[in-house]
């Protein structure tokens, strides 16, 4: 007899079969349970589907409308795969429903891609032979012997951890430093050894933290405990460490879908939190506070918050780590009798300090502000700085010098008719790249050479206006060009090249665009091979630079004016990050950070002048709660893409206009259709709207009942010019 089986499949995000969860129903000769991979005809194509759950009145998945004449047969069902779990599968409709998407998008786009290329029999011999190959990762958990000694900070902590239950999340409040990744080691060994069974989940923000980090655990648990998944892998890459951490069949019970030695350990990006674990017992999140966490695209999702909800579904305890949490982290984590759900475990000071009770600030580093109104004008390193500078290289200590954007200027501009390098396609400056010659549209990638004259009035006069690192890195090998690097042995690096010219090195996007290009970058950064580092946020994070004393931020005020609610929390988190990386060593002098602003006294400075971030967080979480902002109030964004602007706002007025009445005793605002920051790009006009409520069950209920009224705006006039629309819950950026 043939079954009938509810399978999702991924559908364009504008069909009814989107709008109806991406379930479908098809027929099989075997019962499949749910979680199991199939393969079904869909229209004129094949493609990969999952056995899903049967809607229940309690569970609101719409049920698709069956006609009998229709059905088809699936294909084949992947049977060597043991099914996805339960939680898994619970974790996918939550996501689906609270980000506003189909579950089949979901589930499908959180498989690896591989997967959907393989038949059944191609799986089931990749499987036999990761069964053959495969090293036995259950020998992990038995660490190598000689760790390191906690500081009593550290101890305090994973005692805490140990009598924690999966209840309530912990948030690990720790200065950068104070050996944050030593407290993440530990608790996943103390999990391992407690449950011989366990996996662990360890999520970075940035694929450019994860190779140091999987070096970390692979030396702490043998390569064979540990399997990564982020974006830089390949295909086949992706595909078998999915199937390492989602298990395989034992030999015997392929059929029963017993699952045999997954292994321990996975670490990875955003993406990693829908690894299938089967076993998960531990879900860590270093940085919980970086945007990288938040999916930009399809559904826009925060690993981070998916991390609190997956660690509730699996019984699983879930650790926050962060020097300078998320406002929203921050807050849940008060004390319980102000309703605060997290538990807070602080480690105020750096691991050198403990050792040296005496060093000042609990070792970390000194801060200082330039007044720049004070300083020659037109001045990019201030006087002072560079003197600073020059007495650091002299000792053979390396600088870090930061800013946030890179290329050489971000205009050009002809001082004769008022021309700027404006995009013909964005409304946004090209920036000039001094290297290649050339103008770059960082939106929309659009390049051009460099013109020679002004392009509107033929003068020659065009100069670039305002800095990028590029420029920062030419400007400092001239201002430190008669500075020698010194001879001790101690200080000239494995080249030997003490006595010579000072070397200057640049790391961001553009100079670590080919593979592995970063990571050798970053490792003559370690040997010694280079006295300055210019960089952008790229080098701000998670590096454990061992010979950085001095760091210099070139020019931060903009981000101070900036329109976004949530500009001075990125802008504090990243000074605090990229102060982090001076002075890591104990052993190394007093270490500063310099600061050059036109505004010393704004109290961001002076909270960063003490490291102090609970001051800084009491005082925008007070002006959050004024203002009504998160973490007090709750928001999404809708966003739209059409030719022209008007056509843009016109849906989304329409759409606001037909919510009126279901948003309204909900208490939830409909704000009015804007454009976006950055309005144009590629030729496509783009317009957003903000929905804002007190209440994060009210928002959700207004948004799902919405969700049909957009779908079918489309067919209207209103929607005609549309492209695209979609639905940011949760938004970082405004
Ligand atoms: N108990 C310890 N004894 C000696 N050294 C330690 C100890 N714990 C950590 N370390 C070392 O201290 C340095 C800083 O630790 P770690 O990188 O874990 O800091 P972190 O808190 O993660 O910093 P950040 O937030 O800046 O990334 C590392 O080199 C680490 O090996
Ligand atoms: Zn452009």
């Amino acid at each position: 007899m043939a079954h009938l089986l509810p399978i999702l499949v991924p559908t364009p995000a504008h069909s009814k079969i989107h709008l109806a969860g991406g379930m479908l129903s098809w027929l099989s000769e075997q019962t499949l349970s749910p979680g199991m991979l199939v393969r079904v005809p869909l229209g004129k194509r094949e493609v990969l589907g999952m056995v899903w759950d049967r809607p229940t009145e309690t569970r609101d998945t719409p049920t698709h409308a069956v006609d009998a004449d229709k059905l088809r047969p699936i294909t084949e069902a992947l049977t060597a795969l043991p099914p996805l779990s339960e939680s898994w599968r619970r974790l996918v409709d939550f996501t689906a429903r609270y980000y506003q998407r189909s579950a089949g998008e979901v589930a499908l786009a959180a498989l690896p891609p591989a997967l959907r290329e393989l038949s059944g029999e191609q799986l089931a011999r990749r499987l036999k032979k990761q069964l053959r190959a495969g090293p036995n990762p259950e020998s992990a958990g038995t660490p190598v012997s000689n760790l390191p000694t906690l500081t009593a900070e550290q101890a305090t902590a994973l005692e805490a951890l140990a009598q924690g239950d999966a209840s309530a999340p912990f948030l690990l409040f720790g200065a950068t430093g104070s050996g944050k990744t030593e407290v993440y080691l530990r608790a996943v060994q103390a999990m391992l050894a407690r449950d011989p069974q366990a996996q662990a989940l360890v999520m970075v923000p940035e694929i450019n933290l994860t190779p140091q980090l999987e070096a970390r655990f692979v030396e702490r648990f043998g390569a064979a405990a540990v399997v990564s998944l982020h974006s830089g892998m390949t295909n086949p890459q992706r595909l078998q460490s999915w199937l390492a951490a989602h298990g395989r069949p034992t030999e015997e019970g392929e059929a029963a879908g017993v699952i045999a030695s997954p292994v321990r350990i996975v670490l990875g990006t955003r993406m990693a939190i829908f690894a299938s674990l089967p076993r998960l017992r531990l879900i860590v999140v270093d940085e919980e506070h970086d945007p990288s966490y938040k999916q930009q695209e399809g559904a826009r999702y925060s690993a981070r918050d998916l991390a609190i909800y997956r660690g509730r579904l699996e019984n699983a305890q879930v650790i926050l780590g962060s020097a300078t949490p998320s406002l929203e982290s921050w807050h849940h984590s008060r004390p319980a009798e102000q309703g605060g759900r997290y538990v807070r475990l602080a480690m105020p000071n750096r691991v050198g300090a403990i050792a040296r009770p005496d060093a000042p600030g609990g070792g970390l580093p000194l801060v200082r502000r330039v007044d720049m109104r004070h300083q020659p004008k037109g001045a990019v390193v201030s006087p002072p700085l560079l003197a600073a500078m020059r007495e650091r290289i002299a000792r053979g200590e390396q600088c870090l010098v930061f800013l946030n954007r890179r290329g050489y200027a971000p205009v050009l501009h002809c001082a004769e008719c008022d021309w700027k390098s404006e995009c013909p396609h964005c409304s946004a400056y090209r920036v000039f790249h001094k290297i290649d010659r050339t103008l770059r549209c960082h939106h929309c990638g659009y390049t051009e050479r460099v013109p020679r004259a002004c392009p509107s009035c033929g003068s020659p006069d065009i100069r670039p206006i305002g800095r990028g690192t590029e420029q920062i890195e030419e400007h400092l090998a001239e201002l430190l060009a008669d500075v020698r690097r010194p001879l001790g042995a101690a200080a000239t690096g494995e080249a030997g090249t003490g006595g010579g010219p000072v070397r200057i090195a640049r790391i961001d996007a553009d100079t670590t665009r080919r593979k592995g290009e970063l990571q050798a970058q970053l490792a003559q950064v370690h040997e010694g091979e280079v006295d300055v580092l210019v960089g952008t946020q790229m080098i701000a994070k998670g590096h454990d630079f061992r010979r950085i004393t001095l760091v210099a931020v070139i020019n931060p005020d903009t981000a101070l004016f900036s329109s976004d609610f949530r500009a001075p929390e990125r802008l504090f988190s990243l000074l605090m990050q990229v102060a982090g990386r001076a002075g890591r060593d104990s052993a190394a002098g007093a270490s500063e950070v310099w600061v050059q602003t036109e505004q010393p006294t704004h109290p961001l400075y002076e909270a960063l002048k003490r490291h102090d971030y609970p001051a800084f967080a009491a005082q925008q979480l007070l002006e959050r709660e004024q203002a009504g902002l998160p973490p007090f109030s709750f928001q999404a964004l809708v966003r739209t893409e059409a030719r022209t602007q008007e056509g843009a706002q016109a849906f989304l007025n329409a759409a606001s206009a037909l919510g009126q009445d279901a948003a309204t005793p909900l208490a939830v605002t409909l704000y009015p259709a804007v454009p976006m920051s950055v309005q144009r790009v590629a030729n496509v006009e783009r317009a957003q709207m903000l929905v804002e409520s007190a209440s994060r069950a009210a928002l959700q209920r207004f948004l799902s009942d919405w969700q049909a009224t957009l779908h079918d705006l489309r067919g209207t006039p209103e929607g005609q010019g549309i492209l695209r629309w979609a639905v940011d819950v949760d938004p970082l950026a405004i």
